[in-house]
């Protein structure tokens, strides 16, 4: 059947909803009303007040927060979510009409990402409910580790069996090592055939584990004349492109696996690899059937208000996982481009692609809209010279094929092609160039969630993720593809740049709440103020913003259906983060402006225990552990500072005499700010009392009480001239 004429009979496949949010907006509101009013009684009254240091402070920190409100207004202004009915896509087109779709999974590191972690995305995406002969996965090893290709041969045995067990059944989970958690069957419910092939499946799965295991801790012999002889006298950093056909569905058929590739891009010390955004380039290269989409692996963020903001602008942000491209997007074209192609030798192609024939092909297609015919497809295996050629870490150099750190001698700033290079955070450097052509994006959130990802469980991977988004995102408004920069020369929307200038400056919130979070400190060490007296109506304004935004931040959550213990740790782990890690990204990228300091990324440790979604409470109620990062420091710095001033404050209020004395005397608002801090950080407190890795340690410990006290001591010399 005609797909249009189908197509134009059928219900949608997506709609947008548009949630009411009067009440959110009202409070808002009210919220920014208090914001500005203080500002405006600090402005006012900095005259008359004793100590003009504190005072000021608060007014710049504040007049922070008021911005950061405005961005967070503008975010969640309107809100809107996308439904979306994958299930009528049958009735709009055939199944042999689907586009062909290549997945891409990158892994670096077999230690700090194991093998069988990135082995099960590998069988959940192997068994995605789409005809297998429209799908290639290319797996990415940037460690060039002859394990990760091993495992990847032993994984595609099983998916030869896993593949059709969770096609039979319609399993949903089809990650074995959560399915097998998750799951037994109930004898009642299930038939004996499903029991008996159940336990077959867990069994050959544990075979699998335990193979890849076993391989994990020997010493990987590469003999030369085996499959593995091309990884013998290699280094992770130095080594020529390895390109290994691990299964081809040559006859393309439906039922049968999907191709399933190693790639091991080109190393050596000339050329920077440019980490995951080098290695996705590579991948999107490689893969040159002509597809029109490709997508990676999977992650789920829980942001579900900003989510719903963008909606109703540009739509979502790429963050890097579970995400779907089209070709001709990620190959630089916009919305509407005319591309004229023409043949694969024109000059425009020369530019982009460079001067391998088959990689102009592949563009010329993707570009000009057309989806490859299934029956016209090469197979990997007719390629592979063709891939090893734009593999090479010299490929790009001299095409639009990524340069993107720096203008090339093209006139349109935006005419840059694939992942863009500059951030820690690829994706969001990518996402926001490819918004800046005017595409637009949409959320797909079936449910239940169809990939998990891993989130960190320990406290010490958190924050070297923290710190990494956080560098990421501020390094991204020193490039060409600055928000207000991509709004002004672009096609981003006004509005849209505005909630990118909000994550950009994740990183430079860190100083006004670590200024915040210290002064009340300093104020009852100094004997200062730095809010109204509570005998003051002025008063009535910070508590009124305290306690309007806490509820209202509950009530948020609520709304979600996220427990109030969940609500505590989100709040302080935002707090502590803040100040942790992502004062450290801000450091990162002001030494890197200067042209002090070279960014590296850390890729984040990965745990099997772990996934996001669902098991973000669990992993959150696990007790913080500590390791020697300097990022610690400044939050048991706070803490201290903290605890001190209170101690400070309770010897004072013991010698003030008379009962009328004592209210005037006791500073309540910084007394109550002071607790509160000390809350935030109450599992730094537990750690500074913990033992083994529960307990911080204690050159941690000894480094910041110096610090600590080193403040101590010049607040109280210093407060006399401010
Ligand atoms: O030289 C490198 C370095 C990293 N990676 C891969 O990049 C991915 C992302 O790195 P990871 O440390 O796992 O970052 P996460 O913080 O866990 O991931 C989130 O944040 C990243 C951007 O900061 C995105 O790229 C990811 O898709 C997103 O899930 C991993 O699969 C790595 O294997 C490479 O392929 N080559």
């Amino acid at each position: 059947m005609d797909t249009r004429t189908r197509g134009s009979d059928s219900p949608p496949l997506r709609e947008k909803i548009v949630i009411n949010n009067t009440i959110p907006r009202v409070i808002e509101l009210v919220i920014l009303s208090l914001l500005v009013s203080l500002l405006v009684y600090r402005v006012v009254t900095l005259k008359d007040q004793d100590h003009h240091f504190p005072w000021l402070l608060a007014l710049l920190c504040e007049s922070w927060f008021t911005f950061n409100r405005i961005l967070v207004m503008n975010a969640k202004w309107f809100q809107c979510r996308t439904k979306t009915y994958p299930e009528r896509l049958l009735d709009r087109v055939n199944e042999s009409e689907f586009p062909a779709v290549d997945i891409f999974v990158t892994t670096a590191d077999p230690i700090l990402e194991p093998s069988m972690i990135t082995m099960n995305t590998v069988l959940s995406l192997l068994a995605v409910d789409y005809p297998a002969n429209k799908l290639a996965l290319y797996l990415s090893d940037d460690a060039c580790s002859p394990l990760m290709f091993y495992s990847l041969i032993e994984t595609t045995k099983f998916a030869k069996n896993w593949v059709p067990f969770c096609k039979k059944y319609n399993i949903q989970v089809r990650a074995p090592f959560r399915y097998f958690t998750l799951n037994s069957p109930s004898m009642n419910d299930e038939s004996l055939e499903f029991q008996q092939e159940w336990k077959k499946m867990k069994n050959e799965y544990g075979i699998l584990y335990k193979k890849i295991e076993i391989a994990a801790q020997s010493t990987f012999p590469c003999d030369c004349d085996s499959d593995f002889g091309v990884f013998a006298d290699v280094y992770r950093s130095n080594h020529p492109t390895i390109i290994k056909v691990v299964s081809e569905n040559k006859e393309g058929t439906p039922n049968e696996l999907p191709h399933v590739i190693y790639i091991s891009r080109e190393k050596n010390s000339k050329h920077h690899h440019h980490y995951k955004a080098g290695a996705m380039n590579v991948l999107v290269s490689t893969s040159l059937r002509g597809n029109d989409k490709c997508t990676f692996d999977a992650k789920r963020r829980l942001r579900y208000y900003i989510a719903n903001g963008v909606s109703s602008m540009q739509g979502a942000f790429y963050a890097g996982s579970n995400c779907f491209h089209r070709r001709k997007v990620i190959y630089g074209s916009s919305p509407n481009d005319e591309i004229k192609t023409g043949n694969t030798d024109n000059e425009y192609l020369h530019k982009m692609f460079g001067k391998s024939n088959e990689m102009r092909e592949s563009g010329a297609q993707a570009l000009s809209g057309l989806n490859a015919k299934t029956e016209n497809r090469r197979i990997p295996s007719s390629f592979i010279e063709a891939a090893i050629q734009v593999a090479g870490s010299s490929y790009e150099y001299g095409t639009a094929w990524v340069i993107n750190d720096r203008l090339l001698d093209f006139n349109d700033l935006y005419f840059q092609m694939g992942w863009m290079y500059g951030s820690t955070a690829e994706d969001f450097l990518t996402g926001i160039s490819i918004h800046g052509r005017g595409w637009k994006s949409v959320y797909c959130m079936p449910e239940p969630a169809p990939f998990l990802g891993c989130t960190p469980v320990t406290y010490p991977v958190a924050l070297i993720q923290q710190k990494r988004w956080a560098t990421g995102l501020f390094e991204v408004f020193f490039t060409n593809k600055n928000p207000l920069l991509l709004t002004i020369n672009g096609k981003l929307w006004f509005r849209h740049a505005l909630v990118y200038v909000l994550l950009c400056f994740w990183a430079v919130r860190s100083v006004p709440e670590i200024c915040y979070a210290v002064l009340p400190a300093y104020c009852i060490i100094t004997n200062s103020r730095f809010l109204p007296e509570i005998s003051e109506p002025a008063f009535l304004i910070p508590m009124g913003v305290f306690v309007i935004h806490t509820l209202y931040k509950l009530w948020e959550v609520k709304r979600l259906g996220v427990s109030i213990r969940m609500w505590w740790n989100l709040q302080t782990m935002g707090r502590v983060n803040t100040m942790t890690a992502w004062l450290f990204g801000y450091w990162n990228v002001v030494l890197k402006v200067l042209g002090l300091s070279q960014m590296v990324f850390d890729v984040t440790p990965k745990d099997q225990n772990s996934s996001d979604g669902d098991d973000i409470e669990d992993a959150d109620k696990g007790r913080f552990t500590y390791d020697s990062s300097p990022m610690i420091v400044p939050g048991v710095v706070v803490l201290l500072v903290n605890l001190t001033a209170l101690v400070n404050g309770m010897s004072g209020l013991v010698n003030i005499g008379s009962r009328e004395n004592w209210l005037a005397g006791f500073a309540l608002g910084e007394v109550f700010c002071s607790v509160f801090v000390i809350l935030c950080f109450w599992e730094y407190l537990k750690g500074l009392f913990g033992n083994g890795k529960y307990g911080i340690p204690s050159s941690t410990i000894w480094k910041s009480g110096g610090l600590a006290l080193l403040f101590v001591q010049l607040w109280r010399r210093s407060s006399q001239w401010f």
